[in-house]
């Protein structure tokens, strides 16, 4: 049986009087097991920081329950949750060092001081900060005040720890750098972790499942891998993922043996029936009007295929993005190579049914997704 440590149940949340105030979380249901680390993903006014702060008991919750570590907390004040944030604004306090701010809460749980030494020790060389662990908050830079709010979470003895955007200030490099090491130390530990984002690349390298919010509903709630291979549906499909999943609005029929997906602009894509299970047939069949995904990685260039015309083409360094007029709407390839094509090519391209995401165009859920259903 699983672990459960966080357990979100139907939660609300309004902004002002249930049901008619700003409704910024609706319904959300969630279960977080214990040493699992989460991203809340999404874009600004999703509602991520909303269910953060409810969960951590700075915002009241409006209609359902949270318990953490098998305790019902939700009408809890936050000093009684047993949980540790790390969220920007949550200043340092001003008057004590660096180091002090950091071991504020190990000191107060009156831990013997070779320990608070050490863990101290631990967590500012873990985030690259050691150098300025007898400064003032207000002497140090603006990422470094992050990194000792994000170490002073991470030292924590807690149930759970949420941490609000932890390295939004950061330079790249340097965040690359410390995404690695935080979820070697926050494993290491068996801590459970929350983390706010809105960056995909972090939710992918940190997370152990993502939960993907889009205004104020939780529409995804899986492993980085299985949201991008099997997306619930066309919101999941095309944020996350970089570039963007490709789709085109289509009428599925069916004709001599093949089943045609007929695009706008005249376009058919052609494949034998065999090549999709019965029922993804009778599925995408029986809706007739369908909206088709397919990643940019796996559109193919060759031989056979639909025509596309080539409206740019840019090297990265290390790959090749293509945008190419298709379906009367653009459509975008990504090959390894540079790629010596020039605007107003004639390029092919193939679509192969395992790399086909079927969704339904009035409720947006994934029908199918390569040859089995969704
Ligand atoms: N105190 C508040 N009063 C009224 N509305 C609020 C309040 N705080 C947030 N909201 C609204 O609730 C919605 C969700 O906001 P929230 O801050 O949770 O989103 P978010 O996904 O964390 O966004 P961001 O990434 O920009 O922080 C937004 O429409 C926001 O305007």
């Amino acid at each position: 049986m699983t672990d459960i440590m966080l357990n979100i149940e139907n939660v609300d949340k309004f902004y002002g009087p249930v049901g008619v105030g700003v409704h910024a979380v609706k319904g959300i249901d969630m279960q977080v097991a214990r040493g699992e680390i989460i991203a809340l993903l999404g874009s600004s006014g999703c509602g991520k920081t909303s269910t953060l702060r409810m969960v951590a008991g700075f915002e009241a919750v409006s209609r359902g329950r949270i318990h953490l570590a098998g305790r019902e907390v939700h009408m809890l004040p936050p000093v009684k949750r047993n949980v540790a944030m790390a969220f920007e604004g949550y200043s340092l306090y001003p008057t004590v060092t660096v180091r002090d701010n950091i071991a504020f809460a190990l000191k107060a749980a009156r831990l013997p001081q070779s320990e608070v030494e050490s863990r101290v020790r631990d967590v500012a060389q873990m985030l690259e900060i050691t150098d300025i662990l007898d400064r003032f908050p207000t002497s140090v830079s603006g990422g470094q005040q992050q990194r000792a709010s994000l170490a002073r979470a991470l030292i924590r003895d807690a149930d759970l720890h949420l941490l609000d955007e932890p390295m939004g200030q950061l330079e790249p490099q340097l965040r690359t750098l410390l995404r690695g090491r935080i979820k070697h130390f926050i494993k290491e530990r068996g801590l459970t972790a929350i983390l706010v984002t809105h960056d995909q690349t972090e939710a992918n390298a940190l997370a152990d499942r993502i939960a993907v919010m889009e205004d104020g509903v939780l529409q995804q709630y899986a492993s980085p891998a299985e949201i991008k291979e099997r997306p619930a549906n066309l919101f999941t499909g095309t944020f996350v993922g970089e570039p963007p999943m490709n789709v085109f609005p289509a009428s599925a029929s069916v004709s001599a043996g093949e089943i045609l997906l007929n695009l706008a602009g005249g376009l058919v894509l052609r494949y034998p029936e065999a090549e999709f299970a019965p029922e993804v047939r009778q599925s995408i069949l029986s809706r007739g009007d369908v909206v088709i995904g397919v990643r940019p990685y796996a559109v193919h260039r060759g031989e056979g295929g639909a025509e596309a015309q080539v409206v740019a083409n840019q090297w990265l360094g290390d790959q090749t993005h293509i945008a190419a007029a298709f379906a009367e709407s653009t459509v975008v390839l990504v090959e390894h190579d540079r790629a010596r094509l020039s605007e107003g090519d004639r390029i092919r391209i193939a679509l192969k049914p395992d790399d086909l995401h079927v969704f339904d165009p009035d409720s947006g859920m994934a029908i199918s997704h390569g040859r089995g259903l969704a």
